[in-house]
């Protein structure tokens, strides 16, 4: 068990089964795990530390369980995230209406959090694409809409899961340095938002 000092908190919102807890297996440990799938009860958090040029800036991520049971809770979770990746499983429809759900709520409780959404199991389509129930521009228009990014991944093939949490650590390097030009002459060590948890590691 160590400390660490976590600089964004970054949460999983989607449907159960969307691949939220493989997305960031895949991520933090370079692996796809194979075997029964067994749901997320309540939620779990991993840190993982990323170099953007010269910082160091460390995702804390809170994976939430999907499951509508457990709806309330992963309300609690996504509370001052600066980031909310938002997946949706490319095979499923019922899922991006899910994932539409999730932005609504962050839209009116977390104005501040930055949206990413995500397409599932990727490899799926690649394999047969009849298999695609979520249109990638319907999405991409969704997207532009409501100001949010859009990736689709595959955590099978690792394909586009890097450039995902790239992304969400960069945006919020970017923002970081746009508050110390703001208040410039202010140290901004002090001023960041740093979170302080206790961190697991498998
Ligand atoms: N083919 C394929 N299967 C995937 C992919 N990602 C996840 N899966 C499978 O989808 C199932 C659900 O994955 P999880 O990562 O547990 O889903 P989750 O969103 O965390 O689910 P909850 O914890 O219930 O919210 C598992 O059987 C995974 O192996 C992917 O990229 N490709």
């Amino acid at each position: 068990m160590t400390a660490m000092r976590v600089d964004v908190k970054v949460v999983m919102l989607g449907k159960e089964s969307v691949g939220k807890t493989s997305l960031v297996e895949r991520y933090v440990h370079h692996r796809f795990l194979v075997g029964p799938y067994q749901n997320t009860i309540g939620a779990a958090f991993v840190a993982k530390a990323i170099n953007i040029g010269e910082k160091m800036i460390t995702l804390g991520i809170w994976d939430t369980a999907g499951s509508e049971r457990y709806e309330a809770m992963s309300r609690i979770y996504y509370r001052g995230a600066r980031a909310a990746i938002v997946c949706y499983d490319l095979t499923d429809s019922s899922s991006f209406l899910r994932a539409k759900f999730w932005v609504k709520e962050l839209q009116t409780f977390e104005e501040h959090c930055k949206i990413y959404l995500c397409g599932t199991k990727n490899d799926l389509i690649e394999a047969d694409r009849s298999m695609r129930q979520v249109d990638y521009h319907d999405v991409q228009d969704f997207a532009e809409e409501i100001g949010a990014h859009h990736f689709e991944t595959s955590s099978k093939t690792g394909n586009n899961v890097d450039e995902l949490f790239i992304k969400v650590a960069l945006d919020f390097s970017n923002s970081a340095l746009e508050l110390m030009r703001d208040e410039k002459g202010v140290d901004l060590g002090h001023k960041k938002d740093s979170y302080f948890y206790a961190c697991c590691h498998h």
